[in-house]
């Protein structure tokens, strides 16, 4: 799919909060990107390199800097093991942490019990991650060992059905099912949407990708800009080509 293909259903009723993906070794680089974008971003990604890297002392830093932090984990384990690791993160001051929606109904709640026994006051959200946008309907068949493609659609609806029933806060999923997860669940769950290219934009690893004003368009309430934006060669530009989309 193209970075141009957008959903034919406009849902977009809600402000678009684009989250840039610190995608790097360590806090050195993080800071370098952090400086560089300045105001222009208030919302970091810490996903599994930055944080096996530096661990929550990273959180704490993009804290001080006044920015909000998603931590991208992608959470998946017996309920007990999950419910500790997300009651930790919250209390680090994460506003979102990822776990693996397949992870099952029970691990799901043991997530958002976690989550807010580390925040009480309920201000980080599990989101579940349904099917990574790196993936296809060929590469989904092939990981569960069937032979004919699987419809990916269906999957991210069955799994963000798990996720709203377990009182998580949102899935991420690519923007190409955005309009047929909020015609299911409306506001209910929020939407965060990965895999976002500017047009043109070179799609890297990733299967299913989508400008940001058509992710937007389809409901997305929160992007996430990797390479998109900090592989540019002029990433403060290219936030503000993201912003200008969104406007
Ligand atoms: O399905 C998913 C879930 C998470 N991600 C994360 O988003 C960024 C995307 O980076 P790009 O450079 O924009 O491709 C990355 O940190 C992933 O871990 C995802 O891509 N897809």
């Amino acid at each position: 799919m193209t970075a141009e293909s957008s959903s034919s259903t406009s849902a977009r009723s809600q402000t678009v909060i684009p989250i840039v993906a610190l995608d790097v070794p360590d806090r050195m680089g993080a800071e370098a990107v952090v400086h560089q974008l300045g105001d222009a971003c208030g919302f970091y990604k810490v996903g599994l390199e930055l944080f096996a890297a530096e661990g929550p002392a990273i959180v704490a830093w993009l804290r001080a800097q006044g920015k909000e932090v998603f931590v991208d984990l992608k959470l998946h384990d017996i309920p007990n093991t999950v419910r500790g690791a997300a009651r930790s993160v919250a209390r680090h001051g994460a506003s979102l942490l990822t776990i693996h929606a397949s992870g099952g109904a029970e691990m799901i709640a043991a997530a958002v019990a976690g989550a807010q026994e580390g925040a009480p006051d309920g201000r980080c959200g599990i989101l579940g991650v349904t099917v990574l946008t790196s993936t296809d309907s060929h590469g989904l068949a092939a990981a569960w060992g069937r032979t004919a493609p699987v419809d990916v659609q269906e999957e991210v609806l069955r799994l963000a059905g798990t996720v709203a029933e377990q009182g998580g806060a949102g899935i991420v999923c690519s923007g190409h099912e955005a309009a047929a997860v909020r015609s299911a669940h409306g506001d209910r769950l929020g939407l965060l949407i990965p895999g976002i290219r500017l047009p043109g934009g070179d799609a890297h690893d990733q299967r299913r990708v989508m400008t940001p004003a058509a992710a937007a368009e389809a409901g997305a309430r929160w992007l996430i800009l990797g390479r998109a934006v900090t592989g540019a060669a002029d990433p403060v530009s290219a936030m503000g080509q993201v912003h200008a989309s969104l406007r």
